[in-house]
């Protein structure tokens, strides 16, 4: 008997996984930007001071798209200030991470670099300090055509073409009480509403994200969300979720079903919006942008904003070092984001580089790929597609902090040629065998890669990140991890607490 079964045919279908839900972030945040895309003493730097090295990494992880400038960072941004000659720019104290932005890389720099490197922006308007009336006047900047002040003074600042951003947040965790301009869900709600009416008055093809709750343990979540959506419903396309996830006290078992939490979190989410919907008697579907998500040590590491000290000269702040056990819980977060296709179709790594990031950098040194890297790339490479709808019947386990959790976690995309990408987490401490069940002759895996936890405290730097990379991460040879196929039944082996990744073909009978 496996100890495991899972069932999948190509007809069982989800949703299409639309690119933009392997999308990731850059706020303006200890060196996410300066040292981090941006260093123009970077032996790498391009003309314009971005690194290739990094660039060609980013490239790499198959980041289709990026949201910028924040992050709590956006809730006191001036973006005037960042705009035009950069000689005449003036730093400005950013209040949520107290840190002095020297406005070198501005709202044209980030939108040409994203253009040069094929990533569609999501940008952030300030709700927090500002309103209205600046929100609608960046969104000008960035699509109107000639013959309007602030298009004019993009066009007068050297970039002719509007850059064409379709997707829009309104502000950023508004119902936290660190944002600078913290509102509650009524003032938000209502303002948000303005804004984005005005936004799409400016340009109506946009896509709108209004702000959910920062995360599922907000005392406001549910409340926050009808409220909001009652405002804003008919308006915006998007609801955005932010979560992040941690180790606790060595608690493995808890860790490694942050999967499960995610999922609970969507259902909710989902929940909530077509609560809404439904007393409107709406036909319309309000999505997810889930655009924060990782592993972040947020409780055990991080000491808090208001603890930091007034910095400059990009700062290193929440530069956490990954482990093999945090690659196989964001492989497992993948999943089940694939497993909600449907209803998600955008989302952010928060972050992408140097700040809770895959990529790291040393300034004038080198860049290089964090175990989390891998699950992500490879996944982003092999979920193609159409997500199915997978039946997993597997054994659940008590966790102390999610309840009880499946064992065995798995989510699969099958792309019109028929190439499979098959997705599964073994959450035990103990290898585990899997039915893949009536798959019969329509079944042949190709390729299959596997992140397994490790024991080791990370440490900073990109000689232990390659040690970790060795020991975890590893290109798996298919008839190995095949044990069998009998009566039209694959069985596999998962490897104890391990993420795998396998290619093939899924042929329609
Ligand atoms: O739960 N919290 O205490 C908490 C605190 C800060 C927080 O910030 C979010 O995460 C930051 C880093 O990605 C982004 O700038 C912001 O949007 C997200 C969650």
């Amino acid at each position: 008997m496996a100890d495991a079964r899972i069932t999948l045919h190509p007809d069982f279908r989800r949703g299409t996984v639309d690119r933009r839900l392997f999308g990731s972030f850059v706020e303006h945040l200890g060196r996410a930007v300066y040292t981090g895309i941006y260093e123009p003493e970077h032996p790498q730097a391009d003309e314009h001071g971005f690194r290739r090295d990094v660039a060609d990494l980013i490239g790499e992880l198959g980041v289709p798209m990026v949201r910028y400038p924040g992050g709590n960072f956006v809730s006191n941004y001036v973006w005037e200030d960042a705009v035009g000659p950069v000689e005449e720019r003036k730093p400005f104290l950013d209040l949520a991470w107290r840190t002095v932005e020297p406005n070198l890389v501005g709202t044209d720099e980030f939108l040409q670099w994203a253009e040069r490197e094929g990533i569609e922006p999501m940008m952030a308007v300030n709700l927090g300090t500002r309103g209205v009336a600046e929100a609608a006047a960046l969104l000008e900047y960035c699509n109107g055509e000639a013959g309007t002040r602030w298009a004019d003074l993009r066009i007068a600042n050297g970039r002719a073409e509007p850059y064409g951003v379709k997707l829009w947040c309104l502000g950023n965790e508004m119902d936290g009480p660190w944002q600078i301009g913290h509102k509650d869900a009524h003032e938000y709600g209502k303002l948000a509403a303005e804004a984005g009416k005005a936004m799409k008055l400016v340009d109506p093809s946009i896509e709108l994200v209004v702000c959910g709750s920062s995360s599922m343990q907000m005392p406001t979540f549910g409340e926050w969300e009808r409220t909001v959506l009652s405002y804003t419903y008919d308006l915006v396309d998007h609801v955005s979720m932010h979560a992040y996830y941690e180790e606790h006290d060595g608690d493995r078992g808890s860790f490694l079903a942050s999967g499960t939490a995610m999922d609970r979190f969507i259902d909710r989410v989902v929940a909530s919006a077509d609560a809404v919907g439904a007393e409107r008697r709406s036909d319309k579907k309000i999505t997810i942008s889930f655009d924060e998500w990782n592993v972040w040590y947020l409780e055990t590491r991080f000491p808090g904003e208001s603890n930091l000290p007034i910095q400059r000269d990009a700062p290193r702040i929440i530069e956490d070092v990954y482990s093999g056990l945090d690659a196989v819980v964001v492989g497992d977060l993948l999943v089940t984001l694939l497993n909600h296709a449907d209803r998600v179709p955008v989302a952010a790594l928060a972050q992408l580089v140097n700040v809770i990031a895959p990529i790291m950098t040393e300034p004038g040194g080198e860049a290089w790929r964090q175990p989390t890297f891998h699950p992500f790339a490879t996944t982003s490479r092999l979920a193609r597609g159409t997500a199915l709808d997978v039946r997993v019947d597997a054994p659940t386990y008590t966790t102390s902090r999610h309840g009880d959790a499946p064992t065995v976690t798995a989510a699969a995309t099958v792309a019109d040629d028929g190439s499979l990408g098959l997705f599964l987490t073994n959450r035990t401490d103990r290898t585990v065998e899997v039915d893949l069940a009536h798959v019969g002759a329509a079944l042949t895996l190709t390729e299959g890669h596997r992140m397994v936890a490790d024991h080791e405290p990370a440490e900073h730097g990109p000689e232990h990140a390659a040690k970790v990379a060795q020991a975890c991460w590893s290109t798996l040879d298919v008839d190995d991890a095949v044990i069998g196929s009998v009566a039209g039944t694959t069985t596999l082996r998962l490897a104890p607490e391990s993420w795998t990744a396998f290619a093939g073909t899924f042929a329609r009978s």
